[in-house]
């Protein structure tokens, strides 16, 4: 057959030059930061180069007798698993939502374009957070808007060619910002293109409540907040009421629309049948007092009168393979499984009764959904302390920085106080938001429709840009 003699490869390649034809080219200079942008994609490129080509070449051929499919960027970076899993939530409900309408990139502009710090963001962050006094202080420190906008503008001046390369690389018609270091550097480099009215730019907070002020950029079209708390603070921030939209944290549509029953879920991940588990984590990280945890948990499971265990444990370490390592290497009473970094969170979550985790958002918005109480046994200064007692006062959960006590807390849930489980389960399960992430798209894709069928966004390469900050 015909198809067959193109091989994608090709496709891809003629699609970039007839792309280019429509919209100029799309490579750029280096720009006076240093970074490492000048990956043009090209027909001879090595295979990883071609990842995004994949499926879209050809759509994108189809399009130009007719409507264009729209780009969608999501920036994100993975300073924590949150940002990633959110934005790959979004990407799945707009496939979901709207096919082939949209075009959607999931990247970390940041790392692959631009220099230190921004290219080293995960590597600083963990530092930071691992030294907690220095994070507290470079958070609250920074909250101002006169010195975050005076150190974001200073690495502008620096970067905005590279981050402006990265952009017209995926000539973006909506772009989606998940993190809170990605409003303003985009948002002046669209004014530098004089973009600012054709491309849409929202803002999708990942925090559920005390989130830092970056978060809040007035020139965004839409920022979209995950609680009431947060969106008290976008105005307090002084961004439009008719800007602002609360409708959740975007959770994995794997979480909203599977129907899982815990029976089959346990028997798929070769769990005890009958004893209530509790699941145990750190976030993406593998972050806060796991291991003290797990080690009270293997203790306060045991019924050492009756010689045997009243739960089973499964903890989920993240990338964090030291731990891993340490806790598969330990001998344990119970029925214990340690896992590394796991892509289908949302069935070992259906699979247990309780969660214990540090307060992440991302990790407490699922379990709510999965009607998890919670025990929430640290968080991050900061932008995680406000997510305690978004927890405690709804009656969703408890918080202590013991692990004695967690182990003690999980164990009369097992036991004694199985109301207070069941009631904890159904106040997590009116939180609950599992449709956030499918409210978000739509009303993007609303937005992208008052700008009119084909945006057609113009981009080009501009010179100067320090004239404009
Ligand atoms: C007197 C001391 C002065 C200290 C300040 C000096 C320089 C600035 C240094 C650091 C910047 C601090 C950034 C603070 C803003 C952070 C905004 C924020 O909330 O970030 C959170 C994210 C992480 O995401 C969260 O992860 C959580 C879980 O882990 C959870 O999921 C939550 O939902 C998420 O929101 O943090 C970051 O991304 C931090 C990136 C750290 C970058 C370090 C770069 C350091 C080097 C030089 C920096 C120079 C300028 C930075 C400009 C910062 C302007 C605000
Ligand atoms: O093995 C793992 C561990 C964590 N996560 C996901 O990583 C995110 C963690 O986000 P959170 O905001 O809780 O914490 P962070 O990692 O950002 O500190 C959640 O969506 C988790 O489901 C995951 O997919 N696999």
């Amino acid at each position: 057959m015909a198809t067959n003699l193109v091989s994608p490869k090709k496709v891809a390649w003629i699609t970039e030059r007839v792309w280019q034809s429509v919209y100029g080219n799309s490579s750029s200079s280096s720009g006076g930061g240093g970074g490492n942008h000048q990956r043009r994609r090209s027909y001879e490129s090595d295979d990883d180069e071609y990842e995004d080509y994949d499926g879209v070449g050809t759509v994108q051929l189809v399009q130009m007798g007719a409507e264009r499919t729209k780009n969608v960027l999501i920036l994100m970076s993975d300073t924590g698993g949150g940002h990633r899993a959110s934005a790959e939530a979004i990407r799945d409900a707009f496939s979901i939502e709207f096919g082939d309408e949209y075009r959607i990139i999931v990247k970390d502009v940041w790392k692959e374009y631009t220099g230190w710090p921004l290219n080293d963001m995960e590597r600083s962050y963990k530092f930071m957070v691992k030294h907690v006094q220095l994070w507290k202080v470079a958070f609250h420190s920074t909250s101002p808007r006169w010195i975050h906008s005076c150190y974001l503008a200073a690495i502008a001046a620096y970067y905005a060619k590279e981050v402006e390369a990265g952009l017209m690389e995926y000539k973006p018609d909506i772009i989606i910002s998940v993190h809170p270091l990605m409003q303003h550097i985009p948002l002046w480099v669209l004014k530098w293109q004089g973009l600012q009215k054709k491309v849409v730019f929202v803002t999708v907070i990942t925090d559920l409540n005390s989130c830092h002020p970056t978060w809040f950029h007035p020139g965004v079209n839409r920022c979209y907040c995950p609680s009431n708390e947060v969106a008290k603070r976008a105005l307090y921030d002084g961004l439009e009421e008719s800007r602002v939209r609360v409708f959740g944290l975007p959770i994995r549509p794997s979480f909203a629309r599977a129907v899982l029953s815990k029976d089959d879920l346990r028997k798929e991940l070769e769990m005890d049948p009958g004893l209530p588990a509790v699941l145990l984590m750190g976030g993406g990280e593998g972050m806060g007092p796991v291991k003290e945890t797990a080690k009270a948990l293997g203790e306060s499971l045991y019924d050492k009168d009756q010689e045997k265990p009243i739960g089973q444990l499964i903890v989920i370490c993240g990338r964090n393979k030291g731990l891993a390592s340490t806790l598969e290497s330990k001998e344990w009473k119970i029925p214990v499984k340690v896992r590394g970094f796991e892509t289908q969170m949302e069935k070992w979550m259906g699979a247990c009764d309780c969660i214990i985790t540090k307060a992440g958002p991302g990790t407490i918005a699922e379990a709510l959904i999965r009607g998890l109480p919670i025990v929430l046994n640290d968080y991050i200064p900061g932008q995680e302390k406000g997510n305690v007692p978004y927890v405690v006062d709804n009656g969703a959960g408890v918080f202590t920085r013991s692990s004695s006590e967690t182990a003690r807390i999980v164990a009369e849930w097992f036991s004694t106080k199985t109301d207070e489980l069941k009631r904890m389960s159904e106040n997590a399960l009116k939180l609950a938001q599992p449709e956030a992430v499918f409210d978000i798209v739509k009303d993007i894709h609303e937005l992208a429709l008052q700008r009119g069928p084909l945006a057609n966004v113009p981009y080009v390469l501009t010179s100067s840009f320090t004239s404009l900050i």
